[in-house]
């Protein structure tokens, strides 16, 4: 495909995503339906599309429409490309520019692509860093990966990465984690990878993971599983008794594999837990703030109608989890959210319902700091 025609194939899947479509399912129906696409166009077109949603409003502003097109032009002048060179008519190139066309400068919130109504919470939240919490999010993540300590050490699992043409160096946010700088798209077919050596998890992902008093023999619930991620990573730390849990168990239903893979044992509960845990991680759904650099979808989405949603589930969730911990046992509750709403304030409100409990330490962390936004709130049963 030329540079032009995969510009018109973004703009296409742009528009089905402004109607409401998920980005990840019109990209695959694309890529099956346009046999022509080599895999470079594809991840030069996947690339054009998140990229514009990152960015949704400040191109739109540029780009002179909220529209497939609007966006894709609006990324070209924001980039300093002129979109005359491009926009031809000729071959599959989009149609020339027409006064239709005409942009102008985003301001304002706008400009740092946050929505009005979210922005001021963020700034309240966030005070001097929230513009740059806000620019951070306008970008690619950087793709990371975890040592399994459970096969072996970050540095035999970086010397077998670069065997595999993978380039990652360690990075201060967790001892474990490596942050690929080149063949990030070589990883999942990679023997480190297929063989367990290496996960991909974002490293924030991490060190919430590391900073969980884990230790061999315990009894430990990881009661928002999910695919598992947090779990495998438990499971690696220390020899400890894992059970996952999730409230729609078809999420965990890939974790027994990737936990051979990686050579740790979890136990998939397929119902409610029963019985008391040495510790409890529930890793809450959330407005996923902390993660929009890699689902920019959900920056767009969110409302305050569907943020008190997700509140009240953090409720329900941090109620029935920590009933779960034994005397002296521990409580973890963490989100991939940035907001006071979703972290502090649902701890202090939890804190002011019971007496059993001692909050013990936090980690916030944004993506200034290299990874996704996370929050932990780690809590011990005083009775
Ligand atoms: C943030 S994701 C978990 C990610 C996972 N821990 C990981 O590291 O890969 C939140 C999970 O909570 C689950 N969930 C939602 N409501 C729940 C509830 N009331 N009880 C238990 N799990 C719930 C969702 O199905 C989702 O898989």
């Amino acid at each position: 495909m030329t540079p032009a025609a995969r510009l018109s194939a973004a703009i296409e899947i742009l528009d089905r995503v402004l109607a409401g479509a998920p980005a990840e399912q019109v990209l695959t129906n694309w890529a099956r339906a346009s046999r022509f696409a080599g895999s470079g166009d594809r991840h030069a077109v996947r690339d054009l599309v998140y990229d514009a949603l990152r960015c949704r409003r400040s191109f739109a502003a540029l780009g002179g429409a909220e529209t497939g097109r609007g966006l894709i032009l609006g990324g070209l002048r924001s980039a300093g490309v002129e979109p005359e060179t491009l926009f031809t008519g000729e071959g599959h190139a989009p149609a020339p520019l027409s006064s239709a066309d005409i942009g102008q400068a985003p301001t304002g919130f706008a400009a740092l692509d946050i929505p009005d109504w979210l922005a001021s919470q963020m700034q309240q939240d966030m005070g001097d860093a929230f513009e740059a919490v806000a620019e951070a999010l306008r970008h690619r993540a950087p793709v990371f990966l975890r040592a399994n300590l459970a096969r072996g050490s970050r540095d035999s699992a970086r010397e077998a990465l670069a065997e595999a043409g993978i380039e990652a160096e360690p990075h201060p946010l967790s001892p474990t984690a490596l942050l690929v700088t080149a063949g990030a798209r070589r990883v999942s077919a990679s023997e480190p990878y297929t063989g367990g050596l290496v996960e991909l998890q974002d490293a924030a992902s991490q060190a919430v993971v590391d900073a969980l008093p884990l230790a061999d023999g315990m009894r430990v619930l990881d009661y928002c599983a999910g695919g598992g991620g947090k779990s495998l990573a438990m499971a690696a730390r220390a020899r400890v008794k894992l059970f996952a849990h999730d409230s729609d168990p078809r999420r965990m239903r890939d974790l027994p594999a990737r936990a051979k893979r990686a050579g740790v044992k979890v136990e998939v509960l397929p119902g409610a837990p029963s019985g008391l845990f040495d510790l409890v991680l529930a890793d809450a759904p959330c407005s996923g703030s902390g993660s929009w650099r890699r689902a920019p979808e959900g920056k767009w989405a969110l409302t305050p109608e569907r943020l008190q949603d997700l509140r009240n589930i953090q409720s329900e969730i941090l109620d029935k989890a920590s009933a779960l911990v034994q005397p002296r046992g521990w409580f973890a509750y963490a989100t991939c959210s940035l907001l006071n709403a979703e972290n502090r304030d649902q701890i202090d409100a939890f804190l002011a319902r019971t007496d059993k409990w001692s909050l013990q330490r936090e980690l916030r962390l944004t993506p200034i700091d290299g990874a996704d936004g996370f929050y932990l709130a780690l809590l011990q049963r005083i009775t």
